[in-house]
């Protein structure tokens, strides 16, 4: 099947406090030259034609502020603002049952991965076709270890084997719900979307992606999205 055979729905997670981040204003609402971060993010997704439906998940204090970001930045496919919860899975869960019937496809994205492009998000969506569940990776540069509690090292992983996870995540829309209720009920709560649907015995692959689709985590990472969006501009410009 071909991604314009199906309805894709994106939930956009962005309930999150920001805490590492450690400034007043949750870190994707800092600007990021002219618009929140937030908004960055939103425009990649409403701009493809693949997508049917985006539901923004924020924190309930937000959702005001971010029906207005819909309607001032003109983000036609968001039909839904929706409140978060406590851990990231709760607010993928509850931005999973906004999303409207009929969206048999589903990717998950990180409200503050704005440098995801249209290019590798399709690369996430055409692999999770082929095989029912696809996560962005790249493989990692460092030497990955185990450390324990006292600062000693206990393993060293292959590096072969090693990638860093990002988001999109990209499943079958029953096959992630089904994750998830598995999840609930068993009182799991993981880092990102694969790991739901990896506990169901269910095979979930990696389609390579790009090191500049960062997550915005710490202050260091604010100078680089500075440096990240200018190139970005100017290889638009190029391209014009
Ligand atoms: N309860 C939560 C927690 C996180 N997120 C979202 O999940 C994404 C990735 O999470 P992370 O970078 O950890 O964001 P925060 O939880 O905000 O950061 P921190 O852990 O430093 O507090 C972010 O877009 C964040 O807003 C969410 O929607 N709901
Ligand atoms: C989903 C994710 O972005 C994949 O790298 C990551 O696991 C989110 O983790 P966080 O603890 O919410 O930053």
């Amino acid at each position: 099947m071909a991604i314009a055979d199906a309805k894709w729905g994106v939930v956009v997670v962005a309930a999150g406090r920001g805490t590492r981040m450690g400034t007043a204003e949750s870190k994707q609402y800092l600007m990021l030259r002219d618009k929140p971060i937030l908004v960055h993010t939103l425009e990649t997704f409403d701009s493809m034609d693949e997508i049917a439906d985006i539901c923004l998940v924020v924190g309930q204090q937000d959702v005001e502020r971010c029906k207005a970001f819909v309607s001032d930045y003109g983000l036609h496919k968001v039909a839904s603002v929706t409140a978060g919860g406590s851990e990231r899975q709760h607010s993928v869960q509850l931005g999973l049952s906004a999303l409207r019937g009929g969206v048999d496809w589903v990717m998950v994205h990180d409200g503050v991965r704005p440098f995801v492009t249209p290019k590798a998000v399709r690369a996430c969506m055409t692999t999770a076709m082929a095989t029912g569940a696809a996560v962005l990776a790249v493989p990692v540069k460092d030497t990955i270890k185990q450390v324990n509690d006292s600062g000693v090292i206990t393993a060293t992983p292959e590096r072969r084997s090693l990638w860093a996870i990002q988001t999109p995540q990209a499943f079958r829309r029953s096959l992630l719900e089904r994750g998830l209720a598995q999840a609930a009920a068993d009182r799991f709560v993981g880092t990102d979307d694969a790991m739901a649907v990896e506990r169901l015995g269910v095979p979930v692959s990696v389609a390579e992606g790009d090191y500049t689709n960062i997550k915005i985590t710490t202050p260091d990472d604010l100078p680089y999205a500075e440096f990240l969006l200018a190139n970005r501009e100017r290889e638009r410009g190029t391209d014009e």
